[in-house]
């Protein structure tokens, strides 16, 4: 079956993204949120993302505005029913994404794909609180969307061949890089990478360096393109956190354990980028760390 539509959940920094890539290869896009000022957001983004690709020549003013022209918004869950494939993009939260699968099933058409965009969260597990799960599979993005290279495929236990390869399809129509993954906490990166960034955290926690120190030693001494922490508030502490905890939960295993200093920021509201505070302070002219 070939896929034309595609249905987003969430604008957030990843719903947005996954739209902004999908309506540049050609899709149409209805993307969905709670709030109708973070779908006002994620158009202007999306706009003055696509307007630096063209300053940069990556593509054409026409490329902008038929993209542009491709996606509708709307705050009515039940309208993605209409879309071959859906990719849940919300909060890092298994109940949210639970409430909007229960919310979507009624309204599916019987061909469409529901995916979701989860960093850590079981596929087998959502996709059994759905009339589908045959039909179900993890579709996970990584930020920023339009940059990265690498889309994590990952099939639940029922998930079947025609599903996969629809995604699959997709993600080469994207130009993008599929790497399969079998369904255990947080998948491939998120296992290898979550536990780095929680330990820069431990590292701070210790005192064994600032913030700065830390990730200056990651860029210079490692050559990450971002210092752990810095990364941390780019994905966001809350989502970060999140996945520590499936990864404890999950796998029982202490090495996961989520720093208490991780876990004092999110209570603090300091999410990182997003809410303008984290590891670093944003809302002066440069970050500022925050220890
Ligand atoms: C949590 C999960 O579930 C999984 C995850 O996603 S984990 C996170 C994975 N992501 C990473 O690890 C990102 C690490 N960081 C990086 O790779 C780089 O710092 C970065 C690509 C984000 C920025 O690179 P940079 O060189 O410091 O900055 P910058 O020059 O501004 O950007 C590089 C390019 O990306 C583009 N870019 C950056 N953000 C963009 C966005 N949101 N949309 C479109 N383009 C963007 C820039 O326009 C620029 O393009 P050109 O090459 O044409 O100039
Ligand atoms: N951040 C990252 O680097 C990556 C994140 N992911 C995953 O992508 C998903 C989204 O993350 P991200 O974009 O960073 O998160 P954000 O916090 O930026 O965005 C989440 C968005 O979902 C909205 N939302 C919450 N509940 C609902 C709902 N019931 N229906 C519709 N929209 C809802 C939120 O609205 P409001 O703000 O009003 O609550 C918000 O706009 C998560 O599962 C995350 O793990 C995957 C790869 C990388």
């Amino acid at each position: 079956m070939e896929i034309k539509t595609i249905g987003i959940v969430g604008a957030g920094q990843m719903g947005n993204g996954i739209a902004h890539v999908m309506s540049l290869a050609g899709y149409d896009v209805l993307l969905n949120d709670i709030s109708q000022e973070a779908l006002d957001d994620a158009m202007e983004l999306m706009s003055n993302n696509m307007a630096r690709q063209v300053s940069r020549g990556k593509i054409t003013e026409e490329d902008q505005t038929a993209a542009l022209k491709r996606i509708r918004t709307t705050q009515v869950l039940t309208e993605l029913g209409q879309t071959d494939l859906i990719i849940e993009a919300a909060t890092e939260r298994e109940t949210v994404k639970q409430a909007i699968f229960e919310d979507l099933v009624p309204h599916l058409q019987p061909h469409t794909i529901l995916t979701s965009n989860t960093s850590s969260i079981s596929i087998t597990r959502l996709a059994s609180r759905t009339d589908r799960p045959e039909k179900f599979m993890g579709f996970h993005f990584m930020n920023p969307v339009p940059v990265m290279q690498l889309v994590e495929l990952i099939r639940g236990i029922a998930t079947d061949e025609q599903t996969f390869a629809a995604c699959k399809d997709v993600v080469d129509k994207l130009g993008k890089t599929a790497a399969s993954a079998e369904d255990f906490p947080a998948f491939i990166v998120n296992r290898i990478l979550m536990p780095m960034i929680n330990e820069a955290v431990y590292t701070l926690y210790e005192g064994v360096g600032s913030v700065q120190s830390i990730d200056s030693s990651m860029k210079l001494g490692a050559n990450h393109p971002m210092g752990p922490l810095e990364l941390a508030d780019f994905i966001g502490l809350d989502t970060c956190l999140a996945i520590m905890n499936v990864l404890h939960d999950g796998l029982a295993d202490t090495k996961y354990r989520p720093c208490p200093l991780l876990t004092k920021y999110v209570e603090a509201g300091w999410l990182g980028r997003k809410t303008q505070r984290g590891f670093y302070d944003y809302r002066g002219e440069a970050p500022v760390p925050t220890r």
